[in-house]
């Protein structure tokens, strides 16, 4: 049974909105685009995606809102820093309320844009997992429900490429997008899964998270992550993904032998990271 936490924001009413965008669509088309909602089936959704794309570190943002709610609130999932005034253009540009940036993990790979998003608007709450140790205003735990107008992401722990890693998934239920969609962060990837020798790294716990939180969700259940740009399915992922479909002792021998290099910016972000992406810790802006 899943416990859920309502996170409660003061300026937002009951209802709340998300939205998404991709870079590579020129602002002209970006309007003709808002008025059709995200949908994969016949069932009903209000849900506005985008896939965004920061090119230095290769990984991508995710906007998403409510768009039949009056206020169209609208949360970033993984902002980069780099990218800030192009996704908050976008937000206005769609006529959307940013109310959450949201990190899946502590990043090691880009300097968040969470701290920089709230210095510009100061309405916004960043967002992160308490288990991570980082700093945000809402240090959310698994079951916790984020909601934006009419719809919500739940919390789920998917810890094991870092400390405290979170997917975050599209609500069940009426009017809630169809199939689910799982923002997974470098939990699980296409063909792949996040590394697990960075801080708070474990193979053991990355298998049985990302195994345990599979079961929950129908075969169909999209899953996007921060570092590709195509979808893949649970079902998919469970079937054939080269890593995770072997046993845990094989899993484990094949993470313990990756020898990736490490990211170039691992040494910046990590620290900035755990407070918003400010190189001074101690910012009040986190
Ligand atoms: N040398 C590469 C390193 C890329 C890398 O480490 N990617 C991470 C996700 S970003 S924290 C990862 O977990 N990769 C898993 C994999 O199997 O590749 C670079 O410099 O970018
Ligand atoms: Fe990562």
């Amino acid at each position: 049974m899943l416990r859920f936490r309502l996170l409660s924001v003061p300026f937002l009413s009951p209802k709340a909105q998300i939205t998404c965008s991709s870079l590579a669509i020129p602002r002209s088309r970006l309007r003709s685009q808002m008025g059709s909602a995200y949908t994969t089936s016949s069932h009903p959704s209000k849900l506005l995606f985008r896939q965004l794309f920061e090119k230095e570190s290769s990984t991508y943002t995710y906007l998403l809102a409510d768009a039949s709610h009056p206020e169209k609130p609208a949360l970033l999932v993984d902002p980069v820093d780099k990218t800030i005034d192009r996704d908050l253009s976008l937000v206005k540009d769609l006529g959307l309320k940013l109310i959450y940036a949201i990190n899946t993990h502590v990043h090691a790979d880009h300097v968040t844009g969470t701290g920089l998003i709230k210095s510009k608007l100061p309405g916004v709450k960043s967002v992160i997992s308490k288990a991570s140790n980082a700093k945000a205003d809402l240090l959310i735990e698994p079951g916790d429900k984020i909601q934006f107008g009419d719809l919500f992401l739940e919390v789920r722990a998917t810890p094991g490429h870092t400390l405290g890693c979170i997917t975050y998934v599209t609500g069940d239920g009426p009017n809630q997008p169809q199939p689910r969609m799982a923002f997974t962060g470098d939990a699980l990837l296409i063909r792949g899964c996040g590394r697990t020798d960075f801080q708070g790294g474990s193979s053991e716990q990355l298998y049985k998270s990302v195994h345990s939180q599979a079961r929950t969700f129908t075969q169909n259940s999209f899953s996007y992550n921060t570092v590709e740009f195509q979808v893949t399915t649970v079902g998919e992922e469970m079937l054939y993904n080269p890593r995770l479909t072997k046993d845990e002792e094989t899993f484990k021998n094949i993470m313990a032998n990756l020898n990736l290099s490490y990211p170039k910016m691992i040494n910046v972000a990590v620290p900035a990271n755990m407070a918003c992406g400010f190189q001074d810790t101690s910012s009040k802006m986190c």
